[in-house]
Formats: C-alpha cells, structure tokens, sequence
C-alpha cells in the first residue's frame, strides 16, 4: 500500500510526530511512503524511508495528484496549514479534487490520519 505524506511548514513536526506514533504499525502493514520534498526530508531525518517528489511549491502536489489519478497511490495524509497562504494553492485544490474523484482517503489533520491509519 502506498501513502503520500504532505505537511505545510507550519505542520511538519506534527506529520513527523504522527509518523512516529504510528511507526510500527507503517512497519507492519510495509507502507510505501511517498511525499513532497520537504516533507520527505523532515521524515527520512527521523529515520523513515520515504520517495521524495518536488516541493509543493514546484510542483510536488500536482505529481502526486496525478499518481491519485493513476491509482497508485492508496491513501493520502495532507497536513495543511489553515492558517497560512500558499503561492500554489491551485496545485492544492487539485491534489484535494482528484482524491474526491477517485474516492481516495484523505486525511488533512492528524486525528483523521489517526482514525485511517488504524483502519488498516
Ligand atoms: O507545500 C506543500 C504542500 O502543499 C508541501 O511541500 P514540501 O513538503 O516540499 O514543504
């Protein structure tokens, strides 16, 4: 199974908590675990492996929007930031979009990701 992780700045040391929390469990179940680039890094830093895509400013949304729309990605935690703006808030809408097409799981906080997490 493969899951995208994708944290705003603002919540980046959530997603890494969240991943910790549940370390075992992404052990496992062996989780692919694919992200944005920054994200990705915060993660590895902590020990995960993980396949990085560009920044979400350049572009890592909108690549794993298109492997939601490819059905290959299974599953997707998106930490946003409600409270920040973001130049690629189009890219955004549109990874949030294709999940809703293609009737993937989208957790955007860390109590939803908990509840999908645990139904795995
Ligand atoms: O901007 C992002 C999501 O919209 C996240 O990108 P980074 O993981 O590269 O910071």
């Amino acid at each position: 199974m493969e899951i995208a992780i994708i944290a705003h700045d603002g919540k980046k040391t959530e997603m890494v908590q969240f991943l910790m929390d549940f370390k075992a469990v992404l052990q496992a179940k062996k989780i692919t675990l694919i992200s944005t680039g920054t994200t990705g890094k915060n993660a590895e830093k902590a020990g995960f492996k993980v396949e990085k895509f560009l920044s979400g400013p350049f572009g890592g949304d909108a690549q794993i929007a298109a492997r939601v729309a490819e059905g290959k990605t299974d599953m997707v935690f998106f930490f946003r930031d409600p409270l920040g703006m973001h130049p690629h808030e189009p890219d955004i809408a549109m990874l949030m979009r294709l999940c809703d097409v293609h009737d993937v799981p989208l957790a955007t906080n860390p109590a939803t990701a908990e509840l999908l997490i645990k139904s795995i």
